[in-house]
């Protein structure tokens, strides 16, 4: 572990986001307490104890024990654990265990906090920082959708405009995953600068664009279902549903279901309560284009062509090839799907098992079996695997740029298509 980005995560960047939740929480302690018509001071003290124990026990290397709390997920999650202490001979711990398995029970140890509250049970430890990241990219938001509500406008007028315009929208979303708190331990990382100003200067940081592919995939059949699977809350998430929303204006689609985690996930991940926020807030905004999308999608939640998705499997620490065992009904359900987006890095080291394949391995081989319906992914690099690049790729852009596997400023458009 000790040369991978897996050591400077657990050494670094998770103690710090594990305090920073401890200092945010007694910092607004006042304000939060106020949220409630009860007496929460032994809950939130209970939390903030808790949260700095969980770093105590990161920075020390201790031993991954069971959960405790009564949510529906925690069988699931302590024989997951007992299957690993049994095939290790002992159990996972910190800086020994596998990468991908102790960041997510870290975020799930964080849940126990919460879960164990009987008045606090609903309570977002990241609710600050994920709505300060929503209100400091509001300039880049009323471009966006001041452009979409242009574009919506030229492809009434010209259909011949929508292939352009699709990638457009697709490369918004791809670098909208440059805005994770996660990679930032916590600190500002929102979109500030016109998103749309950057696209031609990131366009050579682009590895992989299969959006031809992808496109044409969509424009030669009847596709009624897309499906996305959001990432971060902030500016990604309104580049996705900027995205959602000319996919369907375009004809491309007629129903987007969009995946949500079912509770506080690395930091900035969607859950439905931000969802549900982003859009209230989004209609309190005095600008023409925002205020037309806000109600244009309140409706489509309403109509069902948008449907948002809750499933715990996206927050189970499971890989991909293992959904169709241990999730058969999500896996049944996107089946179903005529084309799955897979947002950001989490989603990419689920898909190819975080594992270190070769730079030049191919995505459909590292995707182990797992495809339930044809599939692409968007998402900027922050931990170093990455796949199907040409010989040679790999080393031409480590000149170019040291860190360019985990600095969020290189992206992949990786789809695959199997013909069935
Ligand atoms: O999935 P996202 O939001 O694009 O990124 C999540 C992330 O910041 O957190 C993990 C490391 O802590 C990595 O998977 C990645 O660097
Ligand atoms: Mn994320």
């Amino acid at each position: 572990m000790a040369n991978s980005f897996a050591y400077p995560t657990i050494k670094e960047r998770l103690p710090v986001i594990l305090a920073k939740i401890a200092d945010t929480l007694y910092r607004t302690r006042d304000k939060i307490k106020s949220q409630y018509q009860e007496d929460v001071s032994e809950e939130l003290k209970s939390i903030i104890g808790s949260c700095s124990k969980l770093r105590n026990e990161v920075q020390t290397n201790k031993v991954a024990v069971p959960l405790q709390d009564s949510r529906n997920d925690t069988q699931v999650w302590n024989r997951y654990l007992q299957a690993a202490t049994e095939r290790e001979g002992s159990p996972p711990s910190w800086f020994k265990s596998a990468w991908l398995y102790m960041e997510c029970y870290m975020y799930r140890r964080i849940q126990e906090s919460v879960e164990k509250c009987n008045i606090m049970k609903e309570f977002d430890v990241f609710g600050e920082q994920k709505e300060k990241s929503f209100t400091d990219s509001v300039y880049p938001t009323e471009i966006v959708m001041m452009h979409l509500l242009e574009t919506q406008q030229k492809i009434k007028e010209n259909a011949e405009l929508v292939p352009e315009a699709f990638k457009l929208f697709l490369k918004v979303c791809l670098w909208g995953n440059k805005c994770d708190l996660s990679i930032s331990g916590g600190e500002d990382n929102a979109q500030k600068s016109s998103p749309l100003e950057q696209l031609g200067k990131l366009e050579p940081n682009i590895l992989i664009n299969d959006s031809n592919v992808v496109l044409n995939h969509l424009c030669s059949r009847n596709c009624k279902r897309i499906d996305i699977v959001l990432d971060n809350a902030g500016f990604e998430l309104i580049s996705d549903l900027c995205f959602a929303e000319f996919l369907l204006s375009a004809g491309l689609c007629s129903t987007i279901y969009l995946h949500a985690k079912a509770f506080p996930w690395f930091v900035s991940d969607v859950t439905k309560k931000d969802f549900d926020w982003t859009l209230q807030m989004l209609g309190q905004i005095n600008h023409i284009a925002v205020s037309n999308f806000a109600q244009v999608w309140k409706e489509r939640l309403n109509n069902s062509s948008w449907i948002l998705q809750v499933d715990d499997f996206w927050t189970l620490p499971y890989d991909y090839s293992q959904m169709e065992t241990y999730a058969p009904d999500l896996y049944q359900s996107l089946q179903k799907s005529d084309m799955i987006f897979f947002k950001g890095d989490l989603n990419y080291r689920k898909l190819l098992g975080d594992l270190r394949w070769p730079f030049t391995t191919s995505f459909e081989t590292c995707l182990r079996g797992f495809y339930p319906a044809p599939l692409c992914v968007l998402r900027t690099s922050k931990s170093d695997v990455l796949v199907g690049l040409p010989e040679g790729r790999d080393e031409e852009v480590k000149a170019q740029d040291e860190d360019w596997l985990v600095n969020g400023n290189w992206g992949v458009i990786n789809a695959c298509l199997k013909t069935k």
